[in-house]
């Protein structure tokens, strides 16, 4: 399993990858779970990150709005994503969801990159009346993308499993790797969680607030300790 982590800028970048971690996921967390930092944040940590790491940047908790998220795909591959995560926060269903992922990929082929492309749900989707979790891994799969992610809308201190429980992802594992997709999973989780999604089968973890000083993702920042503890769980496995 690998270690994603979410950094907010060059300092905390340094932090994640002196930390361990496997994938170094560039957002804004001012501008949603999933929200997008600015390119020229994106460009300046690809430039640090060692050449065995992968960048991953999210384009925000998108509008259903394919032409949009189309431009901000380009722009994260053009800043040097390895990963382009798109937060599907304003798709209400399999069919528009489906047609912004088409897009995403799209336009990564349009651009000529290598970038993965992720399509990103939400556990806890019923709260902001966006597509059902569980219909993730088909939409990925369908719009020929690489890998199906949950992570939680509102931040508030609930976790993903607050809202899905282990049965639950465990058949979000399965149906991804069933379409041949790598799986994703994140949304406030803590240490403890880690073993858990590893037992299941997950493929990636992402987190932000347990890797930052005092678990807080906007008030805290990623700290290499809280990092490197992260990595020895799943080292340990
Ligand atoms: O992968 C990134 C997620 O947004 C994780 O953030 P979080 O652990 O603060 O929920």
């Amino acid at each position: 399993m690998l270690l994603l982590v979410s950094p907010i800028n060059t300092k905390e970048a340094k932090e994640a990858i002196e930390g361990g971690a496997d994938i170094i996921d560039v957002k804004n967390p001012k501008e949603g779970s999933l929200g997008a930092n600015f390119p020229w944040v994106i460009k300046s940590i690809k430039e640090i990150i060692p050449k065995d790491k992968l960048l991953s940047a999210t384009v925000g908790d998108i509008d259903y709005k394919p032409g949009t998220v189309s431009l901000a795909v380009l722009g994260a591959v053009t800043s040097g994503a390895d990963y382009v995560k798109i937060g599907l926060y304003g798709t209400k269903n399999y069919e528009q969801a489906l047609e912004v992922m088409k897009n995403a990929v799209k336009t990564v082929e349009y651009s000529e990159s290598e970038a993965f492309v992720v399509a990103a749900g939400y556990g806890d989707a019923k709260r902001v009346n966006s597509v059902d979790p569980m219909e993730i891994p088909n939409i990925a799969a369908d719009a020929d993308a690489d890998v199906a992610m949950l992570d939680t809308a509102i931040k508030d201190g609930k976790c993903l499993l607050d809202f899905l429980n282990l049965n639950e992802l465990a058949e979000f594992v399965e149906n991804s790797h069933d379409h041949g997709l790598k799986c994703a999973l994140a949304g406030s989780l803590k240490k403890e969680h880690v073993k858990l999604l590893h037992e299941i089968g997950c493929d990636i973890v992402g987190i932000r607030g347990a890797a930052c000083i005092g678990g807080d993702r906007n008030k805290g920042y990623i700290h290499r300790s809280a990092v490197s503890e992260l990595k020895n769980i799943i080292k340990g496995f």
